[in-house]
């Protein structure tokens, strides 16, 4: 018996595998040596990380309120932390030095977006400025948008377009709200308005008015549902099959194939409407109307467009600019409603700056510091774009910790905005902490990144502040506010939703109870 099973080891032994495995342990061990011996060879320091399961990774550890997660994960692995979703190496970030690093420090390396299948579906293969790699084509972009729709100048010249839609909005409340007292869903007038504000400065007209603009305003929210979304085909491809059976892939694919539908109407009735005006001497050229110019070979600009890059811009100009204003518009005036103290004190100051003039020019809104302070500690509180996401375009470093070229890196912007090394009381609504403060949302305080910062900062800043601004002192000037019978200020729910954009879960109904003009 004995006898049988050395034989049975001897055979095994010197069989050619083992043999094989055999050598290659042993050159393993003699390289490792060789590593460890020698002083200039580096050892790779990863950030810390939970513990993983196979195949998975960290996704289990994830609720669909992401940045929720990220943050109490961090409080125990600190504020880099490497989790691998699936297979797919993904480091967070969440603390103002370490956003630092990646978007000032190490700007250039992390510029480039990650791309995943999603994106590239959904945005017309990264065609589109925001999610689009680092390079030549997105910078000639990006310019060609900030120059003619996003400068200062530009949106200057919007400024009339922003008052009348704001006085459209305010007639609306009057005639809806304070006429029978009925609670009106502001949510829904904001993102009409965000959206009706951004196309008629960007395309010349309106597109939420009537059955087809709801679809079309609904439409841009799915998109973005999906975009927010944590594909598990993406990161677990042997997974894939679950995207097809439960629904997700034929979800993406119907909201692809009708936004596109949409932008190829979009552009067919611009092109109408230009040739009606030009005949009629009516032109006023429009953003749309340069990216068609380019389109059609006009190659001053040094980049070359084809009607997939056309409506991927356009797509990112109607998301871009409907969804974030309008959640912010949402969330300060929830808080507004929750701290009738602070919304008090905000009407005092518009009242009193205004006296009896009716219209809020740029001049008053520039001596409203209490109006900006509350926008602020909004944007803090309750970030609308909770993670800014990089890749590394090649191998780099964090505070000290090795990170691999093609890592996903996600920036968590709402935690940054709540972390108690940067805030006194940062569970709180307190805009007077801004008062005094000289922090601010440019991307150049890495304690507050609502925008994010560096090459891929959000470009709409301006236009996207004077729209909240001129919106939310009207809203006070002109009403005063109350919640629907029965609701009181602090069970008023602040309960999220999951997106690119983190908005209301529930829309935001309020009462104007008073009206002054
Ligand atoms: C309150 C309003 C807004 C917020 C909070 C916001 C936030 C952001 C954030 C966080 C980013 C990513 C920045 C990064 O990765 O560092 C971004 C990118 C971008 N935003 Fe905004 N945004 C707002 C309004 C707008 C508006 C009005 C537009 C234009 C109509 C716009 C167009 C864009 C574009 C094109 C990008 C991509 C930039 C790039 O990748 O280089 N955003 N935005």
């Amino acid at each position: 018996m004995l006898s049988f099973q050395l034989k049975q080891i001897d055979e095994s032994v010197f069989h050619p595998f083992f043999l094989s495995l055999i050598i290659s342990l042993l050159f393993s061990i003699y390289i490792l040596i060789k590593w460890r011996s020698n002083p200039s060879s580096k050892r790779t320091l990863l950030p810390p990380s939970p513990p993983k399961l196979p195949i998975l990774g960290n996704l289990h550890q994830l609720r669909p309120l992401v940045h929720r997660s990220f943050q109490s994960l961090g409080t125990k692995y600190g504020p880099v932390m490497l989790l691998l979703f699936g297979s797919r190496p993904v480091v967070v970030v969440q603390s103002a030095e370490a956003a630092m690093e990646i978007m000032k420090t190490h700007d250039l390396v992390y510029a480039s977006k990650p791309r995943t299948r999603l994106s590239r579906r959904l945005l017309y293969d990264l065609k589109d400025i925001s999610v689009s790699p680092y390079g030549e084509y997105w910078r000639k972009l990006k310019s060609i948008c900030v120059l003619q729709l996003l400068s200062n100048k530009r949106v200057q010249s919007f400024q009339y377009i922003r008052e009348e839609e704001t006085d459209l909005l305010m007639k609306d409340i009057k005639s809806c709200s304070y006429s029978c007292l009925a609670p009106v869903n502001l949510s829904e007038l904001f993102t009409s308005l965000s959206n009706d504000v951004i196309c008629r400065s960007a395309f010349g007209r309106k597109y939420s008015e009537g059955e087809q603009g709801k679809k079309f305003l609904i439409l841009i929210t799915e998109l973005l549902e999906l975009l927010g979304s944590l594909s598990i085909g993406d990161y677990i491809p042997c997974l894939s099959w679950i995207n097809r059976v439960n629904g997700f892939d034929a979800r993406v694919d119907r909201v692809a194939t009708e936004i596109d539908d949409f932008l190829n109407q979009v552009i067919q009735q611009h092109q109408m409407a230009s040739d009606d005006d030009t005949i009629k001497g009516e032109r006023r050229e429009t953003f749309l109307d340069i990216l068609l110019q380019i389109y059609y070979k006009d190659n001053t600009t040094g980049v070359s467009i084809d009607k997939d890059n056309i409506k991927a811009i356009i797509l990112d100009i109607f998301a871009g600019g409907t969804d974030t204003t309008s959640a912010t518009l949402a969330w300060a005036m929830t808080e507004l409603l929750r701290h009738p103290i602070v919304m008090n004190k905000l009407q005092n100051e518009i009242r009193e700056i205004m006296g009896d003039k009716h219209d809020i020019t740029n001049n008053d809104l520039e001596k409203m510091h209490y109006l900006k302070a509350v926008v602020k500690e909004t944007l803090r509180y309750h970030t609308p774009v909770t993670l800014s996401a990089r890749e590394a375009r090649e191998d780099a470093t964090v505070m000290g910790y090795d990170i691999a070229a093609g890592t996903m890196i996600l920036i968590n912007a709402w935690a940054i905005g709540r972390d108690p090394a940067s805030w006194d009381e940062p569970e709180k609504f307190q805009p007077e902490r801004f008062l005094h403060s000289p922090i601010g949302f440019q991307g150049l305080d890495f304690e507050l990144l609502p925008f994010g910062a560096g090459r891929r900062r959000c470009p709409g800043i301006t236009f996207a502040m004077a729209n909240v601004e001129l919106v939310l002192a009207n809203l006070l000037q002109k009403f005063d506010w109350e919640l629907p019978e029965g609701i009181k200020n602090e069970d008023l729910d602040t309960i999220e939703h999951l997106g690119v954009t983190t908005h209301r879960e529930n829309p935001l109904f309020a009462v104007a109870t008073h009206c002054y003009f």
